[in-house]
Parts: C-alpha cells; structure tokens; sequence
C-alpha cells in the first residue's frame, strides 16, 4: 500500500465515524487503524488551534474502548477535568467543530452540554467527576434506572481531596459504578505524592505480574491440602500485592481493583472494562497510559508532555508559532525569585503548575522552598497557614480561578489567624479559550468579604513588582496579588501618588473620576483622551490596591462629579461595588456608576473579543462616560429651569 493509498484509508475509517456505534462495529486491527487516524487528526487540528494535545493523545484507546463497552449517552461518561475530553468529542460526531476548537462560536475545549447529549460535567475544575458519579449512581438506583455511570480520571486529578472524599462514599453506597484511573504519571510536570510514587512503584515494578503468576501457578498445581495452606499462599500472594500495588487501598475501602492495564491496548482495556462493568459495584480500573503517546514532540516534552500549548505549533517540532512575549507570569517569577534571594523565610507553593504560574523558576534557584501539593488548592492555603504559623512567609500562586474553591480556607484558616500569606492570582479576569469555568473574575468579589485581606491588582510589570514587594512585607494578614493572562502591557507611570493611589492622568476640569482597575489603566487612558474631546476632564487613577477601599478613593471621589469604575472582575460585589458603599459610608453623594463583567456563563473566545463582547473597549466606556457625564449637565440645569418657572408663576 501506498503512503497516500494508506493516509486515505485511514482518513477513511475516521470519517466513516458519526457516533459511538462506529467505533463498535470495527474489528480489533481496525481499532488499530482507527487510533492512528485519531492521532493524526487531534495532532492537525490542534496544531492550528492550540489547546490540550498531550492529555488527549494519551486517552485515545480508553475512550475507544469506553464507546465499546458503554452505551453513551445512556450511560454515562464522565471525564475530570474534561480537558482530555476531544477524543470523546471526535467519537461523537464532532469532527467538523475541531477548525474552530476554543475560538469564538466553535468547539468548547471541554464537556458542554450544548454541544452533544453525549456530555454531562462542564466543569473543568479538578477531582469533580467522582462526586458527580456517586450522586448520579445513587439517583439511577433510587430511580430504578439501569444505567452505567463511568468516570475517567488522572493520576493528577486523584490527588485532589474531593476524590477521597467521593471513594469514601462510593465505596459505602456499593452502587454500580466504573472508575477509569488514567494514570500516565504526570499533571503537567509528574504528578507529586503517596499516591503518585505508590502507583509509579507498581507501573516500573516488572516483576509485579511475574510474581503474581507465579503464585498462581503455585495454587493451580498444589494439591489440595485443606483451607490453611490456601491461605498461606493467599497471604503470600496479598502480602506481595501489597508492597508494591495500590489496590489493597482501594480494596480496603471497598471497590474493586482492576489492572493494571495497559492503556494503549484497546483489547486490554476493552476487557477490563467489561469486566467492572459486569461486576455489580464500585470498581476501579487502573490503566497506565503515556501523555503524548504517538506524537513525538509531546511524549519527549519534558516540561508537560505538550499539556495544553496555547496557540498554534510546529507539527514537527511542537514549538509555539507564536513569537515569545514577556508575560506578567515571567515578570512575578523574576520577582519573587529576587524577593526569595533577599529574605529566606520566602516560600512557595503550587497546586501542581509550576511551570504555568512561574513557581517553577523559584524551585530551581532554591529548590528546598518550593512546595508541589498536588491540585489541591484547599490544602494549599490551609498548609501555607500552617508555614505562615512555622514563621514563613509562603506564596501561593495559583490561577485566580481555581482559588474559588479554598474560600473557607482563606477565610477561616489564613485571614482569622491574621497570618501572612501572599495569594498571587495568575490568569485573573476573563482568559479567553478555556471558557466561563476558567475565567478569574470572581476573585476580587469572593475575596472581598475577607476581612483583613489585602487586595492588590497591579496595572504593568512595575507595578507587578512593587506590589509583590508591598504585600509580602504585609506581615499581620492574608494578601492578594492579582494580574490578567498573556504579555504584560507597557509600563504606564503614574502623574503622582495620594496614599496608595496612582494618578495616572488629570486635566483642570474634574468632571469624571475614572478609576481604571489592574491592567485597565492603559484603557482609561484611552478613555480620557476620548471624553476630553467632548468636552469634559477625566481624572484617571489606578488605586493600586482594590481592598480595603483606600480612604483616599474616597475623597478623589468627592472631587469629582461623577465617579465611574472600571474592573476586569463581576460587578457584584466588585471593586465599584465596595467603592460606593465606602462612599455611602463617607456621604459622598457623588453619583458612581461601574463598568465590569455582568453576572453570567460568557462563553470562551479570545480575551480581546470577550472583553469586546462585554463592552469592555475604551471606545465603549468612553461613549458610557460621555453618555452619563452629559446627561449629568441637563440634570443639573433642569432645577434651574424648574425655579425660575415657579418664580414666573409667583
Ligand atoms: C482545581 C484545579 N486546579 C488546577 C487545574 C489545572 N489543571 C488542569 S489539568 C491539570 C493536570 C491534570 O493531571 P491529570 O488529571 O493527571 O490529567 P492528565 O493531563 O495527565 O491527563 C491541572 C493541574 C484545574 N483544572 N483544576
Ligand atoms: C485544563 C486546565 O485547567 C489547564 O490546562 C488550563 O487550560 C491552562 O490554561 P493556560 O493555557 O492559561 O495555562
Ligand atoms: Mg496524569
């Protein structure tokens, strides 16, 4: 056969799949095929789009073997995470969507019900799917519906908390439901833990199976000689297990261990599944797969086996398109390394990314300082309270968006105790392809409550620094630096400083006082030029830091006629929120309207055009402020009108 004969056959089979019952109908040499096709699709297409190749090219037999043994949507697939979900995407027929994979009005990089009946969980938070599973298991049984409920999780994804907790009752409920542990020995960098180094030592121990058929061997032939020695060799055989296998874990918390597998083996993974899936009860299938399988670039990238490029890449050489930019992720790196040379009590910490949150460049200058706890943000702030406590001064960073779920420890375990920990919140306000669950725009309303919590949002890489500075010498309380994805936008000094607020345009007139949040401080800039040409001053100032609300806002505020504001974060509950109510609470009765992103699910797309979408463009505000400023002057002359009416009729 020729190559072109033999890309057109296998272009052929993949083409010839509309649904899960196409992938049934092929023989196991056809399965073969298939996953080579599937390979060479998910490498085209997402080498034009960017988004999460590795965790995918890994997943393509489970999820061929998955469409096998289950019924989707009958049953149920649940994938954690959801970001190896393409595969299952491809199965069900959505191969056209992938030209326009994580673009505006194309396929969402994760489950999304609007998409297919085929997905269910559209969260893309972490170690979620295993809870969803024992609540669907528990409502199928209590309904009296005979439906299969299977969930596909990572290795990283297993050492978030909310696995255990959902193991613990699963394992208690004992309905029917299947666990696919992918375990490929990695998040991004290797997965960190008990855990992780317990299934590794069973993944590179070779002699496992060897053992275990020799001893059955062992039982086949000895002759029976009663109960006691069966149970010595069961205890031999237990014992063994044991040492060097997770599933005595798992069997003592009741399910059922099944593995491991190999998970590039479609036959091998099939069989297991069917299995678990006949056994009537919780079981776990543990298949060892490899991130990146088949795609050279991914399987030898040792950073993150190619977890999730950002935009297009090199099919050959896996390498970004892109030219490199500064981000303001590489701006905090540098920064807190110079912090870290400067004062030893510096720590940090990440929740398995430490690579993406620059973590990573502090581990390597001082390696015995830096903490992976796995994705485990919850324990992240609660053990970094702990090290505040041993007379640390730790920083977490992680992304704003998955700090939402250690509210409670924030709260309770770091902001009550008064302890100083820094928060820095990557990838805060709208990102753009990862969609709603990945956006960071709750923070800075979430947080906001806390008290005693600082919050800064610096404007460009100056200020990124400063105010790192400024909050690790916070030493009486919890401290939040918050900054947006991608570059870092060009310095913008400030005019002068009132307290900790940035002046960073004024004009003789004070008619608007725009307060420009974070990196919106270029945009009010913009704006300002804007309304000047209407006529009107615009006073621009970045507070610096948003919480608490500097009294000094306040008394710029009053200055003016109208105050507007400007956030990359919700409005409810937002920077203008806690500004006018700390005007309120002063009597400033200047009237305060504030721009930000509305309560709502805003689908993914680029940051620019999400930002766009939501008005959020400095000609837009500009024509807000011009619209309210002027409306201000009627309201203002209609009194006038009215009085000397009344004087004409007196
Ligand atoms: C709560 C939370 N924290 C962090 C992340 C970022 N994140 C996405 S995938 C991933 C690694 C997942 O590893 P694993 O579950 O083993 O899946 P793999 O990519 O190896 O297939 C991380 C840390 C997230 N999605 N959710
Ligand atoms: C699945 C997940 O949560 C991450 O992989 C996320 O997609 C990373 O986003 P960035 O590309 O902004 O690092
Ligand atoms: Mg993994």
């Amino acid at each position: 056969m020729s190559v072109e004969q033999d890309t057109a056959h296998h272009a052929g089979l993949l083409a010839a799949v509309s649904g899960p019952q196409d992938v049934k109908r092929r023989s196991t040499e056809q399965l073969g095929i298939l996953a080579a096709e599937i390979r060479d699709f998910l490498v085209a297409k997402v080498s034009r789009t960017g988004g999460h190749i590795g965790p995918n090219l890994g997943v393509v037999e489970i999820t061929l073997a998955l469409h096998r043994v289950f019924d989707s949507p009958r049953d149920r697939l649940l994938f954690d995470t959801g970001h190896q979900a393409y595969v299952h995407k491809i199965l069900t027929g959505r191969q056209a969507g992938f030209d326009k994979l994580r673009q505006r009005g194309g396929l969402s990089g994760y489950p999304s019900q609007a998409e297919s009946e085929h997905d269910l969980i559209e969260n893309s938070h972490a170690s979620t799917a295993l809870s969803y599973a024992d609540g669907l298991a528990k409502a199928y049984a209590l309904r009296g519906e005979s439906r299969a409920v299977v969930a596909v999780v990572g290795d990283g994804a297993l050492t978030g908390g909310m696995c255990w907790e959902a193991l613990n009752n699963i394992a208690t409920a004992g309905n029917p439901l299947v666990i696919v542990v992918n375990d490929n020995g990695r998040s991004y960098s290797p997965t960190i833990g008990g855990l992780a180094d317990h299934l590794s030592s069973l993944r590179l121990n070779p002699g496992y199976e060897k053992v275990l058929d020799t001893v059955k061997e062992a039982l086949g032939s000895t002759p029976l000689v009663g109960k006691p020695m069966y149970e010595v060799l069961h205890a031999v055989k237990k014992g063994i297990k044991d040492a060097v296998a997770p599933q005595a874990m798992f069997e003592d918390l009741g399910i059922k261990y099944v593995g491991p597998v190999d998970g590039h083996d479609v036959a091998a993974v099939e069989g297991a599944l069917r299995a678990a899936k006949n056994f009537g009860g919780p079981v776990i299938v543990h298949a060892v797969t490899r991130k990146g399988y088949g795609y050279r670039p991914a399987e030898e990238d040792e950073a993150d086996c190619l977890h999730g490029p950002g935009g297009a890449f090199d099919v050959e050489t896996g390498q970004l398109v892109a030219a490199p930019s500064v981000k303001w992720t590489h701006v905090f790196a540098d920064e807190l390394v110079a912090i870290a040379d400067e004062r030893p009590d510096v720590v940090g910490i990440t929740a398995a990314m430490a690579e993406p949150t620059g973590i990573a460049k502090l581990a390597r200058k001082h390696p015995d300082r830096v903490y992976d706890v796995g994705i485990a943000e919850q324990h992240a702030a609660t053990s970094a309270a702990g090290l505040a406590m041993g007379g640390l001064h730790p920083v977490v960073a992680v992304y704003a968006t998955f700090l939402n779920r250690a509210f409670d420890q924030v709260l309770l375990d770091v902001a009550m105790h008064k302890l100083p920990v820094t928060f820095v919140l990557d990838r805060a306000g709208i990102t753009g392809p990862d969609g709603p669950s990945h956006y960071g725009i709750w923070d800075m309303s979430v947080f906001g409550v806390v008290p005693g919590l600082r919050i800064a949002a610096p404007r460009d890489a100056a200020t990124l620094r400063e105010e790192l500075r400024e909050a690790v010498a916070v030493d009486d309380g919890p401290t939040i630096v918050r900054f947006p994805t991608g570059a870092v936008v060009a310095d913008l000094p400030a005019l002068r400083r009132v307290g900790p607020v940035d002046v960073l345009a004024e004009s003789a007139r004070t008619d608007v006082l725009l307060v420009a949040v974070g990196s919106f401080g270029q945009l009010g800039m913009e704006v300002a030029t804007r309304v000047a040409e209407q006529g009107y001053g615009v006073t621009v100032v970045d507070p610096r830091w948003v919480r608490p609300v500097p009294a000094e806002l306040v008394e710029l505020a009053a200055a003016h006629r109208l105050v507007v504001t400007v956030e990359d974060g919700v409005r409810v509950g937002g920077v203008g929120d806690a500004l006018a109510q700390a005007m309120r609470d002063a009597d400033v009765q200047v009237p305060l309207k504030d721009l930000g992103v509305p309560a709502g699910w805003h689908p993914h797309g680029t940051r620019a055009q999400i930002l766009a979408d939501l008005g959020l463009t400095a000609q837009n505000v500009a024509r807000d402020v011009t619209g309210w400023i002027s409306r201000l002057d009627v309201e203002t002359v209609e009194p006038v009108i009215a009085t000397d009416d009344a004087a004409a009729q007196n």
